[in-house]
């Protein structure tokens, strides 16, 4: 193995520590501390164990977390009603409403009600327009966190080749937009992709997000790229990201692991996302780029 491995893990925690201080500040300046409301409907055992992490994170960073549960059969209209209240609320700067969702809920309606100021997500259609646009507005967590990794690590992205491997709404589409805003030559592959493994040779930065354990291989991977696996995959061997690592770590020049990567950031820029929208809502100047 010859790839540096990129600690998302202490990127994120000094991160975190970071957020931490300047919470301090917000609430001496604002009197309350920033709030991030978060709700999840059903018993889904993995998405209950990133709701505990979420809360976990909120209060070490001094923000007031405020928890929702709902029975998997909830009726949309009660979810719909909750996210009413939630927009009004004063103290609640960010909602967070987990997914995937029950098969009788429609995540686009409950996505779009949200106030698209309050959508720390990122997920609602004005922040994906805000975003294609280069207006100021929430970018989805996941891929803001693999940019500041790539950030950390190559300084000036201008000029780089990098391909990303899915197009979810999620991760794909927003990474290839703040990776379009970096002046990278961008290209997004996916299933339908032809010759996936001559696409990926070409790229100096390759952000995998395609959810299929391994899928891409060391062998693609050209020599001196940074690689970034967004994948986290339960298998029968344990997690395992999209990237066949130990292949891809012979030839890149640095790599995310999995666990330990780009997961943690998630949930550090989760918190840079509440306590921005704490500081626009209480009109209290910040300078996010200091963060
Ligand atoms: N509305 C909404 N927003 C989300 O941001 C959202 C969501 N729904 N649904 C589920 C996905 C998944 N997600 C992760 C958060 C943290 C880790 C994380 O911290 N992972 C650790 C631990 C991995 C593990 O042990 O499971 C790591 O990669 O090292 C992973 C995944 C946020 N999601
Ligand atoms: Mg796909």
């Amino acid at each position: 193995m010859s790839a540096d491995i990129i600690d998302g893990k202490a990127f994120a925690a000094a991160l975190r520590a970071r957020i931490a201080g300047q919470v301090e500040t917000f609430i001496a300046a604002a009197g309350r501390p920033p709030g991030l409301a978060v709700v999840l409907v059903g018993e889904d055992p993995a998405s209950a164990v990133y709701v505990r992490s979420k809360h976990k994170a909120v209060r070490e960073a001094g923000m007031e977390g405020f928890e929702y549960r709902f029975p998997a059969d909830v009726p949309e209209a009660e979810l719909l009603a909750l996210v009413d209240r939630l927009n009004a609320d004063v103290n609640v700067d960010g909602i967070l409403v987990q997914l995937p969702l029950p098969a009788h809920i429609d995540e686009r309606i409950v996505t779009t009600r949200i106030d698209p100021d309050k959508d720390v997500d990122g997920f609602h259609p004005v922040n994906a327009g805000r975003l294609a646009t280069g207006l100021h507005g929430f970018v989805p967590c996941t891929p803001l966190g693999c940019l500041m990794l790539l950030r950390d690590r190559l300084g000036d992205l201008s000029g780089l080749d990098a391909v990303v491997i899915g197009r979810s709404n999620i991760v794909g589409k927003p990474m290839a937009q703040l990776l379009i805003k970096e002046s990278c030559t961008v290209t997004v592959a996916h299933s339908r992709t032809r010759d996936l493994s001559s696409v990926v040779r070409r790229a100096d930065i390759v952000v995998a997000a395609v959810g299929r354990p391994e899928m891409i291989r060391g062998e693609w991977i050209k020599p001196g790229a940074t690689v970034i696996d967004v994948g986290i995959n339960r298998t029968a061997a344990g997690l395992v990201g999209d990237v066949d690592f130990a292949g891809a770590a012979s030839v890149a020049a640095a790599i995310t692991p999995v666990p330990g990567g780009v997961g943690p950031m998630t949930i550090a820029v989760l918190l840079r996302n509440t306590l921005v929208s704490a500081h626009r809502r209480a009109q209290v100047p910040f300078d996010k780029d200091a963060l």
